[in-house]
């Protein structure tokens, strides 16, 4: 536990701070980091959940973040009263996409992708990094505009847009005085207006593709039924159907074209970045750990015969590999600290501890999510095993009802075994993708190892040996991989 927390450390400067100051204080540790800004780190699992809960709101930076990158958007801002119901009609149109029947349309991107991927790979390697990133841009962005996106030329400049608007962000959105006078600021705000350009274009063709199937506009249930039913439809319908919902998502009841826009470009940002390194991480301990991929392989042979099509049911069923996701989500938090406060009203905690608003509050994820004491003495390996043993729920951890047909209830809303988990956050401001995002990647990582075998580049394996053993796991390196197609 010491060696990995000060390896970690080295990256994340004020976690090994935190750590230190846990260490000394306790489980909630108040630090005055200037007159009238007080930080309350918070490292207990009940506590977290009742702050994630009561603490509605985001850091203004965040949405600082946000607003500078896309413009005026509904989600990702720091006031929890307005992102409230935007991040509800979200939460409804991802779980119509995740219901039975529209899942094979949902994900079926990955499969188009990966059939381009034999010209690729026919070539010599993939660089892993960009292959989770294009991977993640596909997953999401089909997910959002549907069959208008299979075909949309110009996909490839979005992606690399999109990708560098992302690394810069945070960065410029740090500054308390926006600095006009840099080239470089200026370079960035005519990216963000590219991007918002090429994603007006693709929400019209997404709009104009699914209009004609705008007649449709009964309650979701009724839709999906109708269409689902209706062998005449073919699987783009049902697509179409339901970018309906999309509109409502990122609308709301009033929302303008301009916030359609930035709340459509906020998720793809959000979504494309995280699912691409939890992506990445997965593939690259595939490179590392040829016994992990022949688990998985075995797994996903046996529950899905080798010549129908991968569906959802069947996803819910891979257990080992479901448990394998939220093991890496796990090891690999999309940040080292979850971070939120109450902007209007102080915090009250059951523990009679308040917190004045304004208060910065985080959650140290990397000390919860490997804390001995939850996780066990081997809280810092990769062990999936560990989500299918009866003290971690698997089901519960994956949150919200969702029925395999195996009658395992996966998904329950009752989480109470898992705030120690947190890799999507918790609480009123959690993640809206989570379940979209652990299916989605198990889909892939399904899709993928079906048919091919992960492997590290040759000229890569030895410096990848001396990896294995050592906890820098969290800090992956970007391997080339070879994709080798398996023998029928
Ligand atoms: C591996 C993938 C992902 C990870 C690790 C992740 C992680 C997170 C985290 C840590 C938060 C903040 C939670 C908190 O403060 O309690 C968050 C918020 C959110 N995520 Fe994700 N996320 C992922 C994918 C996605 C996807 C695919 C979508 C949707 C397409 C999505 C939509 C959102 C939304 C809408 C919010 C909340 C915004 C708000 O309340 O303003 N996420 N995510």
């Amino acid at each position: 536990m010491l060696s990995c927390v000060c390896g970690i450390s080295l990256y994340f400067p004020i976690f090994g701070y935190l750590s230190k100051l846990h260490g000394s204080y306790g489980p909630v540790v108040r630090l005055w980091l200037g007159p009238t800004q007080l930080l309350v780190s918070v490292k207990d699992s009940s506590v977290i959940k009742e702050l994630l809960t009561k603490a509605e709101d985001k850091l203004p930076l965040t949405g600082r973040t946000y607003n500078l990158a896309c413009g005026k958007l509904g989600l990702f801002i720091s006031s929890f009263e307005k992102v409230k119901s935007r991040r509800e009609s979200l939460k409804l149109f991802l779980d119509e996409k995740l219901s039975v029947g529209s899942i094979g349309s949902s994900f079926k991107i990955i499969q188009v992708v990966l059939d381009r991927i034999d010209s690729i790979i026919a070539r010599d390697f993939l660089d892993c990094r960009s292959f989770s990133q294009h991977m993640a841009f596909n997953i999401v962005g089909s997910a959002l505009f549907g069959d208008a996106f299979f075909d949309w030329s110009d996909a490839s400049a979005y992606e690399e847009l999109m990708m560098t608007v992302a690394k810069d962000a945070c960065f410029w959105a740090s500054y308390p005085l926006t600095p006009f006078w840099k080239p470089d600021y200026r370079r960035y705000r005519a990216q963000c207006a590219q991007l918002k350009i090429l994603t007006q274009v693709i929400v019209t063709k997404s709009r104009n593709q699914n209009g004609v199937l705008s007649f449709i506009d009964h309650s979701s249930h009724q839709r999906s039924e109708r269409t689902i039913n209706d062998p005449c439809r073919g699987v783009s319908h049902v697509d179409g159907v339901i970018s309906r919902p999309l509109n409502e998502a990122a609308e709301g009841p009033l929302s303008s074209e301009e916030e359609i826009c930035g709340n459509i470009m906020g998720l793809m940002l959000h979504g494309i970045s995280t699912c691409a390194n939890l992506i990445g991480n997965i593939l690259t301990r595939f490179a590392l750990y040829p016994n992990l991929q022949c688990q998985l392989h075995s797994e996903i042979v046996a529950d899905c015969s080798e010549l129908s099509e991968l569906k959802l049911d069947d996803v819910l069923r891979m257990k080992f590999l479901l448990a394998t996701v939220c093991e890496s989500a796990r090891l690999l938090p999309a940040g080292p600290l979850l971070q939120r406060c109450s902007l209007q009203q102080d915090v009250n905690l059951n523990s009679s501890i308040t917190i004045p608003a304004g208060a910065i509050l985080v959650v140290p994820l990397y000390l919860v999510q490997m804390d001995t004491s939850t996780w066990g003495d081997d809280a810092c390996q990769f062990n999936p095993n560990r989500f299918l043993e009866k003290n971690i729920n698997l089901e519960e951890i994956l949150g919200t009802a969702h029925k395999g047909s195996n009658g395992i209830n996966l998904f329950t809303n009752e989480c109470d075994e898992t705030e120690s988990f947190l890799p999507f956050g918790s609480g009123s401001r959690a993640c809206v993708g989570q379940r979209f995002a652990i299916l989605g990647i198990a889909m892939l990582i399904a899709s993928l190892l079906r048919s091919y075998e992960v492997q590290p580049h040759p000229a890569l394996s030895k410096e990848m040996e001396s990896l294995v053993d050592s906890n820098s796991l969290h800090h992956l390196p970007n391997p080339k991989i070879i994709l080798k197609r398996r023998s029928i």
